[in-house]
């Protein structure tokens, strides 16, 4: 079968099946996870020494959380907080603009010429059903751009940028930000790739050659208290490789499958540590032994101000900042040959990132 049918078949299975998961949008229902459940793998000392036995125990450590639940956290990652509560402080901003600015730059309006380039970009707003598209709306309203070096050459030059010179202080250097915040990210996860790759059983470099032209897409997202009965964005998996994530508070709700039974959990908000959800490109190259991770979320303000807590750095709003990182667009991806023998064939044909996941994803 052509490979963007196969793939499109896939995101079609994926959307029935997605139906089908029991997902309660009750929060008081659902136990907060164990440290157990989701660990927290240190970077510090690989990063700090750069040597073989460090990278191989943060490695362990992450074969061990795929293993045992297909999730983590990062910490001692490197990116300033500062950082951090800048680009925080960047969405606030963004979103905090009037309802007919940011309409100006929403997804589906931005000019055909740069329709191509702009695809899945620019600003949803609430109540939205797309990305995911499911039959509830989305109770969260998203600023994206994304970086594709490549034929298509979606630099970030070409995002639907806020004009700073007609909005005036309110958005001032907002775009310097979000690129730095971009930069940084970036960084982060070209340094991830060795731990990736040894706990995959692989060389240190094996990624390097995938990833010389990384896609990535940064979403600014804002999240009302989340009405009963709703989601703030509805059960999904995410089409990346791996998508880094810092929330501003709690609202995460992640499956995992401790010893094959899967349950949902609250994701503890640990501040200083970014949240890693493994992405369909992740599962193909891996023959679905690492699995997406599938998760949800919410903006609980109102319980979380029922038990005393603000919800946050930020009151009633919730932000959070995913950042999807995958291979080079055009590059043809494998099922690993540690994933792979006689007894397990690959389930899917080498598939490129546009070939494949892209395009449920609409690029
Ligand atoms: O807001 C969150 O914690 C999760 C967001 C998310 O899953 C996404 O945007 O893909
Ligand atoms: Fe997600």
């Amino acid at each position: 079968m052509e490979p963007t049918r196969l793939a499109a078949e896939r995101e079609a299975a994926l959307q029935r099946e997605a139906a089908s998961w029991a997902a309660p949008t009750d929060p008081e229902l659902i136990p907060w996870a164990t440290e157990a459940e989701i660990p927290v793998l240190d970077l510090g000392p690989y990063f700090a020494s750069g040597k073989v036995d460090d990278l191989e125990a943060v490695a362990r450590r992450l074969r061990e959380a795929a293993d045992a639940t297909g999730f983590h956290y990062v910490s001692n990652h490197g990116v300033p907080s500062s950082l951090i509560e800048e680009a925080f402080d960047a969405a606030r901003r963004f979103h905090a603009l009037p309802a007919e600015q940011k309409s100006r730059l929403a997804m589906d309006t931005l000019p055909s010429k740069d329709s191509e380039v702009r695809a899945g970009c620019g600003y949803i707003e609430t109540a939205n059903r797309k990305l995911p598209a499911r039959e509830k709306a989305n109770m969260v309203a998203a600023f994206i751009v994304k970086r594709e070096i490549g034929p298509r050459d979606v630099i970030l030059d070409k995002m639907p940028w806020p004009d700073e010179n007609v909005l005036g202080d309110a958005i001032a250097g907002f775009r310097a930000t979000v690129e730095r915040y971009c930069a940084a990210m970036e960084a982060l996860a070209l340094r991830m790739l060795p731990i990736y790759a040894v706990a995959l059983g692989l060389r240190p470099g094996w990624f390097d050659a995938a990833f010389r032209a990384p896609l990535f897409r940064l979403r600014l997202s804002a999240y009302e208290a989340t009405p009963r009965g709703e989601y703030g964005i509805n059960p999904h998996v995410d089409t990346s490789f791996f998508t880094i994530l810092a929330p501003s508070g709690p609202g995460l709700i992640v499956q995992t499958r401790t010893k094959g039974n899967r349950a949902w959990v609250r994701a503890p908000h640990k501040p200083e540590a970014f949240v890693i959800n493994f992405g369909e490109l992740l599962a193909q190259i891996t023959n679905d032994s690492w699995p997406a991770t599938r998760h949800y979320a919410l903006n609980p303000a109102e319980s979380a101000i029922a038990h005393g807590c603000d919800g946050g750095t930020f009151k009633h709003l919730r932000f959070s900042l995913p950042f999807f990182f995958n291979a080079t667009p055009t590059y043809p991806m494998a099922v690993l040959p540690t994933c792979t023998d006689s007894e397990n064939p690959p389930r899917y044909p080498p598939m490129s990132y546009l070939e494949g996941q892209g395009v449920a994803q609409g690029e």
